[in-house]
């Protein structure tokens, strides 16, 4: 929205005018000397001012913007003879406004190299309310229409087409308006005369390349209005035609005041009415007034005394002119071809615009992903230099391990020798049991040691006490601790194994002595007997057995007793033969039974040996935690498919937990735990030569994910240091 220009123009005074003027101009404002009211405006210009001067401040800036597309109108107002059609048409000496905006005009479109443009003119004026061509004098009357393409327009006005400002200013010299004579102007305008420059205009196409030009036409109207003067009867003497003409110039001016007043208050910007319609004048230039124009307003006024009346209400309009706003845009005519190609183009604009903001958008991505790159790479540094730590720790561990690999070997024999004996003390013990817990109570230190157990219980503690969701170095932690714990001390378990074996042989070996030894004793018990002379005695001597009363040579027996102690000595020794002949019977029972066993311990052994040779990986499977048997999946030997081989069962009482110790199971054990404490017993650089199965444990398909693993070396490794 932009104001109407507003300049005030003051037409020359002669002396005598000038010496009774009661009006001063101060700059940009004029003011009656003996009255505090000032009009201010964008512009006054006072009697010395050049039209040309009125022309640069603003008429020039429209007259180029009509060359671009937007409508301007410029038109003179005033009092009768207050310099309008002189500001207008100008003289011989001064151009006026229309021949300075004519050439103007033309001098734009030549710089306008990229359009090509077609100008044509119109004139007419409005004389007593009618419409008269002065191009074609024959058209009078005419009438004023309104369309969607055209706006408001007058039909049947004749518009020449012109190319030169020449051709232009030589038609408006011919153009003959109606003037008249009267009191206040030898030449007065009768009527309001529209001097009218339609620019047509559209983008200059290549020769030959008639589909890239836009059919789009920009239309635009220049208006020239010189409007006739606002007169008072009783100063211009007019009367009749004059008198009649007068009338309508003031009721259209009136009209032209109203229009302007209302516009001013805004009553059209609330929907008010606004009296357009009331004249042809206001008619026409309704899109100057309050449309789409840049509209300039110069108001001409006579500094004399005797016209201070209509000067002062020609700065009144002029004021009010000066609040109206109008809005210019370019006014542009497309034919369907132009809105096809306006809309290609505006399609291709904001495909560029999206392809644009893609590229942008993918090389944000781009960055991004770069971003990401390199903090993996750093990520992968940092793994690479934890896992250099990692290594030195495992080689650390490894001389450790290795060392206690050794000591397992060691472990895993004498353990099971250990089981074997306990085996085999057990199922004697129906026949045994009973002399060898004798032979126990009488020598305390005999009892049976069990070692596994005690070390079982070491171990349970410490698994207990690991939490499952352990940190790596809280893990590693652990695992430190298990293996300093996990496996007996080689020497320790030696001792205790060595210890248990000489307390049974002792035990056996005690019992076999304390048989014979009473034997024996009985034996010379009996020939004591028989050799010593026979002497009183007491009765309660013959309480046998009793061999440390035999032993006595102050004894003295008679013969018949004697007989019948020997008697009784003798069934003593043969009782005890048939129970030493009883326990050797035992006992061979017992060593075959051993054997047999061992022969059936053999053949599981190779079955096991059969698939752990080639299958060492295997998983247990939780649910059968609770179960009295673990099921046992073994897969193949570090496969990434991790096929399922085969599934077996151990009982319980075999593998109560992986990590206790001595090992539970039927063949070495070299790691056990749940995933997230796996750690292996033996590594590679062993002289098991495994692979670290922890390297495997990633590529194990997630649907067999164990829950439990336990790692078991190669059994042929081991087969001949395997016992049972
Ligand atoms: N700035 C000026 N310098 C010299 N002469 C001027 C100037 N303004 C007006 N005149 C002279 O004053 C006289 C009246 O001017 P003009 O005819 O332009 O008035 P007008 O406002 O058009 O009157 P009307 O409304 O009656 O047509 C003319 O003789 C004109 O030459």
């Amino acid at each position: 929205m932009e104001r109407i220009y507003v300049a005030v123009r003051a037409r020359p005074l002669s002396p005598e005018e000038s010496k009774t003027s009661p009006w001063r101009i101060s700059g940009n404002s004029v003011y009656l000397h003996n009255q505090p009211t000032k009009f201010d405006f964008g512009r006054v210009f006072g009697e010395d001012c050049k039209t040309v001067d009125i022309f640069e401040a603003r008429t020039k800036e429209i007259v180029a913007s009509v060359v671009r597309g937007f409508n301007g109108t410029v038109f003179a107002y005033g009092q009768t003879s207050s310099g309008k059609t002189y500001t207008m048409r100008g003289s011989v000496k001064e151009p006026g406004i229309i021949p300075l905006s004519v050439l103007e005009l033309f001098c734009s479109i030549e710089k306008e190299m990229d359009r090509e443009f077609l100008v044509r003119m119109s004139y007419m004026e409005i004389y007593n309310e009618e419409i008269n061509d002065l191009l074609a004098p024959e058209h009078r009357k005419l009438q004023i229409h309104e369309s969607l393409e055209r706006g408001i327009y007058v039909a049947g006005l004749k518009e020449e087409i012109v190319t030169s400002p020449e051709q232009v200013l030589e038609l408006v010299e011919f153009a003959h308006r109606h003037i008249g004579e009267t009191n206040m102007n030898l030449y007065s305008s009768r009527s309001h005369t529209i001097f009218r420059m339609i620019v047509e205009s559209r983008e200059r196409s290549e020769e030959g390349d008639s589909i890239n030009c836009f059919d789009a036409v920009r239309v635009s109207t220049l208006n020239l209005v010189d409007l006739a003067g606002s007169e008072r009867v009783v100063k211009t003497g007019a009367e009749g035609l004059r008198l009649k003409e007068g009338s309508h110039i003031n009721k259209s001016l009136l009209t032209l005041g109203t229009v302007i007043k209302k516009l001013s208050d805004g009553v059209e910007s609330q929907g008010g009415h606004v009296p357009y319609r009331d004249s042809k004048l206001t008619r026409i230039l309704q899109a100057a007034l309050g449309g789409n124009a840049n509209t300039a307003i110069i108001c001409n006024i006579t500094l004399s005394q005797i016209h201070a009346d209509e000067t002062k209400s020609s700065l009144l309009f002029a004021s009010r002119a000066l609040q109206v706003k109008n809005c210019a845009c370019v006014n542009e005519i497309l034919t369907d071809a132009a809105l096809l190609k306006r809309q290609k183009k505006e399609i291709e604009e904001l495909r560029a615009k999206f392809l644009s903001s893609q590229s942008e958008h993918l090389e944000e991505e781009i960055l991004n992903l770069r971003n990401t790159l390199l903090q993996s790479e750093l990520e992968k540094e940092r793994i690479a230099l934890e896992l250099e730590e990692e290594k030195k720790a495992k080689a650390h561990r490894d001389r450790r391990l290795l060392e206690q690999a050794k000591k397992i070997e060691n472990l895993s024999s004498l353990i099971l020798c250990s089981e074997r004996n306990d085996r085999t003390t057990h199922s004697t013990k129906s026949n045994l049991e009973a002399d060898i817990l004798e032979a126990i109570e009488e020598e305390p230190e005999l009892s049976l040691l069990h070692p596994s157990s005690e070390l079982v219980q070491e171990n349970e503690d410490l698994v207990d006490s690991i939490p499952f969701s352990s940190s790596l170095s809280e893990i590693s932690d652990y695992t430190d601790r298990m293996e300093c714990f996990s496996l007996p001390n080689a020497q320790a378990l030696l001792n205790v194994t060595s210890r248990r074996k000489k307390h049974q042989n002792r035990a056996c070996i005690s019992l076999m002595k304390f048989g014979d030894v009473k034997i024996g004793e009985l034996k010379i018990s009996c020939s004591e007997v028989q050799s010593t002379p026979i002497k009183s005695y007491s009765s309660s001597l013959y309480h046998l057995p009793d061999g440390a009363s035999l032993g006595h040579n102050n004894l003295t027996l008679r013969e018949p007793e004697a007989i019948i102690v020997i008697k009784h000595l003798h069934e003593q020794i043969k009782s005890l033969e048939v129970e030493e002949t009883s326990v050797q019977r035992n006992l061979d029972n017992v060593v075959a039974l051993a054997t047999e066993q061992n022969a059936s311990f053999r053949e599981k052994y190779d079955e096991v040996c059969f698939f752990f040779s080639h299958f060492n990986f295997v998983k247990i499977n939780t649910l059968f935690h609770e179960t009295e048997s673990f099921l046992i999946e073994s897969y193949l030997k570090f496969s990434n498919k991790g096929d399922l081989i085969k599934t077996f069962l151990i009982p319980k009482s075999k593998f109560r937990n992986p990590n206790q110790s001595p090992n539970p199971l039927p063949f070495p054990l070299i790691a056990a735990g749940p995933p997230s404490l796996f750690r292996p017993f033996s590594l590679s650089n062993s002289p098991l030569s495994l692979p670290n199965p922890l390297s495997h444990i990633k590529s194990f398909p997630l649907e067999i994910k164990p829950s439990f693993l336990i790692y078991l070396s190669p059994i042929s490794k081991y087969e001949n240091n395997f016992r049972f």
